[in-house]
């Protein structure tokens, strides 16, 4: 294990306090990075101090207690939400001067709060920043009214909360996840909505009925109305790589505290060696690694687009800058939260049956993810958003007469189009698989390869269809929507190579991320590996078993550095609440305690006379027919 420098650890020491010996220290020591180091490059200080005040802040306040695994009744959870909701707001984590200052905070704040529990995140930002976001960036002074009383809690008459006459409200029921959370319709029948109500930023009616608009093209004011549209989708990349955080430190300290079998009679070994649970978690981790660099990194070009807008930008930049980000956090949202749906079913039979009781919390994780596949618009809907912006090169790439090129540089390689669709692979052995090189140039062949597909497809489907709805609808499946995909998967990788492969990275920490950054690249690309051969990409078995082979061989080379990877990115206790991933890695006396604790656990159930008192007679009631 390589350690910190003296005066580093003098301040690491005071953010992020010694782990608990116990049963992970043997792969602590056998980590090939200090965990702090790598803590301490992904966030800095200041930004771990805010997380350790808001982590500390919720542990040491009574009303944010909770037992392990209670579920409960639908209206106790929605109170408790709310009263905990109240109290965010009282604990005012987040000034407003603290946000202009670092923007960063609030997508920490989000997570922070999501890690204890996303019922209590997603209603304190909606009402916060959904709602009033939405109102701020697409209205205008004459709206100050409504933020306000949305800030004083008056979405109703403030006095009865009865709703305005004319409008009926209600709650839709009981949800798969996320049940903290009231979800509600409302109707109007007959309500006169005021003119001055009508969101005016980018166009306005005249008392006379006149539209206007000082937006002369009519793209731009599209784009300016419904880029506001994209934090939501943005945020939720970061959230949903929060929820695969959370899932991989309890897979990861499960596996390497559990014990199964082993090659003799005498020990058993961690579960972690197998190299099945090796390539079921670990490119995981990975995935939590780059998708969480990415995540943060977009969130900095949704800062500078919003900047844009209240700064009243109309250049074509910003144009361009908000197209380039609706098509790419409608493909980032459905990869990252496809990827955490997956990840922690994964991580949930990973840990066997402890990994089924609701105390571990994967069973939460996995059900509180779900809803991001799905809200603020669908993923496979999305998706078609990014196949279409990609579409749209085409006619410039064909043809040559304008350089492809966009703010976030996303689409910069495919001004070699012609050229990258006449490479092959040309790895010859596992090694050389294990630069992430490897892995990037075929992504940037497959991405490239489906345009030139899905191009094709759709011209044919738009001469056999009878109009150009049916086409674009038959042209998804295969073509556009894989398009969509390795098109993001590609700029996830691009990023994350360009960063670990930085030489500002330190020293000690280039190793292991690197690694991390070639697994998600191959095991990603494993994927498409049957398109990879029908375009001619691959040929013969080599490409495939060597592909296969350097997943193999990363995971194995990482599995001693798992536990300390998860150790950098997992939440204090208290808020994983997870008693099979406690720090210390006493996964029987955590869990043993924690189900001691339960409600009459050791009681016999109330209705226990039926048992023995009333014992049924066996084919009585008789059937009638
Ligand atoms: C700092 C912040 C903190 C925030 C803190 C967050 C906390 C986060 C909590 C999350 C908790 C969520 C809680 C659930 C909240 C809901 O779910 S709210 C409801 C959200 N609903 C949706 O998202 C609906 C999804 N559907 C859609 O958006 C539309 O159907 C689609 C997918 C855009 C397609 O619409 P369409 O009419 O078929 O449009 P289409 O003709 O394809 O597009 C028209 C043009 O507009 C463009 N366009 C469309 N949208 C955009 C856009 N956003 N930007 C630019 N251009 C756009 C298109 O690219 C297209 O351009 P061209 O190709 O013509 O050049
Ligand atoms: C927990 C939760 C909270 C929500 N909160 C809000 C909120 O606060 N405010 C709000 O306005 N909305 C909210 N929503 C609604 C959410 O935005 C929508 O559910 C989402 O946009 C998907 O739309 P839909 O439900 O109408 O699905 P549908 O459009 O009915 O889709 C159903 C299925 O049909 C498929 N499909 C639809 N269109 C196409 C197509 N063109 N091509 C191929 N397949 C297609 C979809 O992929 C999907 O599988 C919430 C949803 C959830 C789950």
């Amino acid at each position: 294990m390589i350690t910190a420098s003296k005066s580093d650890a003098v301040s690491q020491d005071g953010l992020l306090p010694d782990l608990p010996n116990g049963p992970l220290s043997e792969y602590r020591r056998k980590a090939s990075f200090n965990w702090k180091d790598m803590a301490m490059f992904l966030e800095d200080e200041d930004i771990i101090a805010f997380k350790n005040k808001i982590f500390s802040t919720l542990e040491s306040d009574p009303l944010f207690y909770r037992q392990p695994g209670v579920d409960l009744p639908l209206e106790k959870y929605r109170e408790l939400t709310f009263l905990r909701c109240k109290k965010i707001f009282e604990y005012n984590f987040l000034t407003f001067e603290a946000t202009m200052e670092k923007p960063q905070k609030m997508l920490v704040l989000i997570n922070c709060l999501g890690m204890y529990d996303w019922s209590l995140s997603t209603k304190y930002f909606l009402d916060t920043q959904v709602f009033g976001v939405a109102i701020g960036n697409t209205g205008s002074e004459r709206h100050e009214t409504i933020l306000h009383q949305t800030q004083n809690m008056e979405i109703r008459n403030p006095k009865t909360l009865l709703p305005m006459p004319g409008v009926m409200v209600g709650d839709i029921g009981r949800k798969l996840g996320q049940n903290g959370l009231d979800n509600g319709f409302a109707m109007f029948h007959n309500v006169r909505i005021p003119y001055e109500n009508l969101l005016n930023r980018t166009g306005d009616i005249s008392s006379s009925g006149n539209y206007t608009s000082a937006y002369k093209d009519p793209k731009q004011r599209l784009g300016a109305s419904l880029g506001t549209l994209s934090s939501g989708r943005v945020s939720i990349i970061s959230m949903v790589v929060t929820n695969l955080k959370l899932a991989i430190t309890i897979a990861i300290r499960f596996s390497a505290t559990r014990r199964q079998f082993g090659p003799t009679e005498k020990e058993e070994i961690p579960v972690l060696e197998y190299q099945l649970q090796q390539w079921r978690l670990i490119p995981y981790l990975a995935a939590a690694y780059a998708l969480d660099y990415f995540s943060v990194g977009f969130f900095f070009n949704l800062i500078e687009l919003q900047i844009g807008i209240l700064m009243k930008d109309r250049s074509p930049r910003q144009a361009e800058l908000g197209k380039e980000i609706h098509a790419l956090s409608c493909a980032g949202k459905p990869l990252a939260s496809w990827t955490a749906q997956h990840g922690a079913q994964e991580c949930r039979e990973a840990c066997g049956g402890h990994g089924f009781l609701a105390m571990n919390r994967l069973g939460d994780i996995r059900n509180d993810n779900d809803p991001n596949c799905t809200y603020e618009g669908d993923n496979n809907v999305l998706l078609q958003q990014t196949s279409n912006y990609l579409l749209g090169l085409v006619q410039s790439i064909h043809e040559d007469n304008a350089p492809c090129e966009s703010p976030l540089g996303s689409i910069h390689f495919l001004n070699d189009y012609k050229t990258i669709l006449k490479r092959k692979f040309t790895a010859s052995t596992i090694r050389e698989c294990l630069d992430c090189a490897v892995a990037l140039d075929a992504y940037k062949w497959l991405v490239c390869y489906l345009l030139r597909e899905s191009h094709d497809k759709l011209q044919q489907e738009k001469q056999r269809a009878a109009n150009d709805f049916d086409a674009r609808n038959n042209s998804q499946v295969y073509y556009c929507r894989s398009l969509a995909l390795a098109f993001i998967e590609h700029t996830v990788l691009q990023r994350y190579y360009d960063y670990t492969h930085d030489p500002s990275t330190p020293g000690s920490l280039q190793p292991v991320l690197k690694k991390l950054c070639c697994l998600y690249g191959l095991w990603s690309l494993n994927k498409h590996i049957a398109v990879l051969y029908q375009g001619g990409y691959f040929a013969g078995e080599l490409p495939g078993r060597i592909v296969q082979d350097a997943i193999l061989d990363l995971c194995a080379q990482l599995k001693d550095d798992a536990v300390s990877l998860v150790d950098a990115i997992a939440p204090p206790d208290f808020i994983l609440n997870s008693p099979i991933a406690k720090a210390d890695g006493e996964l029987y006396k955590n869990l043993w305690s924690a189900v001691l604790q339960g409600e009459k656990v050791l009681e016999r159930p109330s209705w226990w006379p039926e048992f023995c008192c009333n014992k049924p007679v066996i084919g009585k009631p008789r059937s009638q027919l």
